[in-house]
């Protein structure tokens, strides 16, 4: 790997210290940062060079997925960092940073390849974007590459206008938009799982699939993010970005081969045909909701409305529910059920894959009947997959009974999503970031709901925190007969491998 300048704004913030450094500490033990690497910190605070590296330390120790003591290659490591006071807003700060990159570049005797990671509120992006050319820090003769975080826009309009910017300071090839959903090891594995294997591919379309749904539950509530929160709502926090990225990695069609662009063009024609939802039938076809009190393994929480910081006639929707349809040759006539929501009964991201069942009544001269066969992709917080078929149980007189066959890596082993993602970034693989395509679709797709829902025309329903969500979200299914699959796994069942 070439070696580079890794440009860090919002260096002492809460992503840095949690998620960049420790993925940068293990990529450098698994030796995926370049021999010769320089990190700059920037952030509005005075900190000197060595404060600077101790707080990278101690974020180290704290949140590292390897545990870290000091030795001699967590102080190598460290001895990469230097600190920059510098305040977005002020050019003449971009300039004395240019002086200190050059003056490390010279020093280590590394050509200019330069990485901007934003990792600072989103309406400092276009600013710091212009600011980088303006003052000359983009004019590199090696490569120049931009990451930066969600949220990308807040609407159609704004993103479009954001992304406008940014283009007049980067191409869209040098963009990489962080969708860290993007990074998880098993949405990373549908591309082969789905593409790669001819059994499934056999079976991944409208003759053999019933229905797919897609979950990504949490228990936690709004917590330090009311500010942010209260204004995003689960369907700008999580439906506009991660929920249709993993509706694209699963139902995009296998191209003749796999590259980044094959993979974006695939995802892109998803959404291209993905059908849209006019605002006047929004809430026909999305559910949305807020938590009420109640209790999360054992412990009494608060409703939304009284957590701190969030307004008392807030109708911010916390939970989400929607029925898709992807008018495409291979998806016609499925529905994909998305769900997501705060303060739920169990964290679990999730897709379930639900098989039409024509062998239902194969055993019905002995009162049986099969079940449908089920694909479960857990993704978060376990990372496996499972198939449940029907087998006989020799225990019990040879009755129906569902067999499961699933696969578990050991998580410990496993790279972060920031590690995976930033080390793409650094090898300029741009397959598991954003495109502007993407993300303009999803945003296209989402505006007539955020319309709908500002308006008040689409019912706000309440749940009790702890629960499986409103009621309500329960219709979105049984008008095609189906119900949520929310846990189905059974514990009981033989394991085959
Ligand atoms: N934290 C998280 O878990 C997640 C965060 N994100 C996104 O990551 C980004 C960063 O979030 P987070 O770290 O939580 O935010 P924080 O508020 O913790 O950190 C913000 C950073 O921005 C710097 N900053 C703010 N204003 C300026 C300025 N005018 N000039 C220079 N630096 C400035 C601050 O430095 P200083 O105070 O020293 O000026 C600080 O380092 C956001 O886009 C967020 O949406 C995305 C997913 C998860
Ligand atoms: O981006 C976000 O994701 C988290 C959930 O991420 P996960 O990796 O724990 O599934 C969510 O809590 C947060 O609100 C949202 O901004």
């Amino acid at each position: 790997m070439e070696s580079m300048t890794f440009v860090l704004f919002g260096a002492t913030g809460d992503l840095a210290k949690r998620k960049i450094f420790p993925a940068l500490y293990n990529l450098y033990l698994e030796g995926k940062l370049p021999s010769t690497f320089s990190v700059i910190g920037l952030g509005r605070r005075e900190l000197s060079h060595e404060t600077f590296q101790s707080n990278v330390e101690r974020s180290i120790m704290e949140f590292s997925r390897r545990q870290a003591t000091p030795s001699p290659e967590l102080t190598s490591f460290l001895s990469a960092f230097r600190y920059h006071p510098l305040d977005v807003t002020r050019p003449e700060d971009y300039r004395t940073l240019l002086q200190l990159v050059q003056e490390r570049e010279s020093e280590l005797g590394i050509p200019d390849n330069r990485m901007f990671y934003l990792s600072v509120a989103p309406d400092l992006f276009d600013l710091i974007a212009s600011n980088i050319k303006a003052s000359g820090l983009g004019s590199t003769r090696g490569w120049k590459r931009l990451v930066i975080e969600k949220p990308f826009g807040h609407d159609l309009a704004s993103a479009r206008e954001l992304n406008e910017k940014l283009s007049k300071s980067f191409e869209e090839d040098e963009v990489y938009r962080i969708d860290h959903y993007l990074g998880k090891t098993m949405v990373q594995n549908l591309e082969t799982f789905v593409l790669a294997n001819p059994v499934i591919q056999a079976v991944w379309n409208k003759e053999h699939i019933a229905n797919i749904q897609i979950t990504a539950s949490e228990t936690v509530g709004v917590e330090e993010r009311a500010g942010y929160y209260d204004q995003s709502g689960a369907i700008r926090d999580m439906i506009q970005n991660h929920m249709l990225q993993m509706l694209m990695m699963t139902a995009m069609h296998q191209p003749t081969q796999i590259s980044a662009a094959t993979i974006r063009a695939q995802k892109k024609q998803i959404m291209e045909n993905l059908r849209p939802v006019p605002r006047a039938e929004v809430a026909k076809n999305v559910v949305r909701g807020q938590y009420a009190a109640g209790s999360i393994q054992g412990k009494a929480v608060p409703a939304y409305l009284d957590e701190p910081g969030i307004e008392a006639a807030s109708r911010n929707d916390t939970f989400v529910a929607a029925r898709l349809w992807i008018d495409d040759e291979k998806w016609k006539g499925v529905p994909f059920y998305i769900r997501t929501g705060k303060r739920l009964a169990a964290k679990s991201t999730r897709i379930v894959v639900e098989f039409k069942n024509p062998t239902e009544h194969l055993y019905a001269h002995r009162n049986e009947q099969t079940s449908p066969n089920l694909l479960v992709i857990e993704i978060n917080p376990n990372e496996k997959i499972s198939f449940l078929l029907n087998g006989k149980n020799v225990l019990n007189e040879g009755v129906l009974d569902e067999v499961r066959m699933d696969s578990q890596g050991d998580k410990k082993q496993l790279p972060e999503a920031y590690e995976r993602l930033i080390y793409d970034a650094l090898q300029g693989d741009s397959t598991f970031f954003a495109h502007w395509n993407e993300v303009e679709l999803s945003w296209q797709w989402v505006q007539p709901i955020l319309d709908a829902f500002a308006a008040n025309e689409v019912p706000l329903h309440t749940y009790e925190a702890g629960s499986n969500g409103p009621e309500a979200s329960e219709r979105l299914l049984k008008e095609e007969g189906f119900e949520w699959l929310l846990d189905p796994v059974p514990s009981k069942s033989l394991q085959m491998a």
